[in-house]
């Protein structure tokens, strides 16, 4: 029930700092599994979009694969993850995943490129609900995937106290 946006929750303006539609995001982190620089990660690119949106692209590679030539579906997840979780670029707070939902409507094949488009749908006190969805090939391709997440803003502190050291 938490992935419904209640009553009262509103849909946020970007921070006056993000930066401006169409500017292409960095790594937020060089080892993140999703947009960082890892042999085997997802490698997702990362676009502002305007109100409150980003779009991604993740190149699907032979290692994604769950079943013969199709991507494996917690991958896609992943990169769902990854995509809804940089529109933190538009609260410039540090949020985390509290829960994500998936929907798969079509296989992703290997050597296909998964165009996702995410946008944060409301905020209420320190959580965020969004949700995007993932295009074959185009930005105007056929869904693949849908979802829907709920992220909470934390303290830096987070990452001090529960990473473990490098
Ligand atoms: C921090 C928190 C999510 C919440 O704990 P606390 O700080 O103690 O706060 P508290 O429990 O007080 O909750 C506050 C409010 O939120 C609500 N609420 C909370 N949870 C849920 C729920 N599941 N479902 C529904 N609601 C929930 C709760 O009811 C309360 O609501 P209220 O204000 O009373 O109305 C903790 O459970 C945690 O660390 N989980 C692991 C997260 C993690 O590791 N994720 C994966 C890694 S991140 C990643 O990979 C993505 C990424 C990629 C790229 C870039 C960036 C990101």
């Amino acid at each position: 029930m938490s992935l419904s946006v209640p009553d009262g929750a509103v849909r946020p303006a970007s921070h006056p700092d993000t930066p401006a539609p169409g500017t292409e995001l960095p790594p937020h982190f060089r080892g993140c599994f999703g947009c960082g620089e890892l042999e085997g990660g997802l490698r997702l690119r990362q676009t502002v979009g305007d109100d409150v949106t980003m779009t991604s692209t993740f190149a699907v590679q032979r290692h994604h694969q769950g079943a013969p030539g199709i991507a494996h579906g917690g991958v896609i997840a992943a990169a769902f993850d990854e995509a809804l979780g940089a529109l933190a670029v538009h609260h410039r707070e540090p949020s985390v995943t509290a829960e994500l939902q998936t929907r798969f409507r079509r296989p992703v094949p290997v050597g296909s490129v998964l165009h996702l488009r995410t946008r944060i749908d409301a905020r209420e006190g320190r959580k965020v609900w969004c949700s995007g969805v993932g295009r074959l090939d185009s930005p105007d391709g056929p869904v693949a995937v849908e979802a829907t997440a709920l992220f909470v803003t934390v303290p830096m502190e987070h990452f001090t106290t529960h990473g473990a050291p490098h």
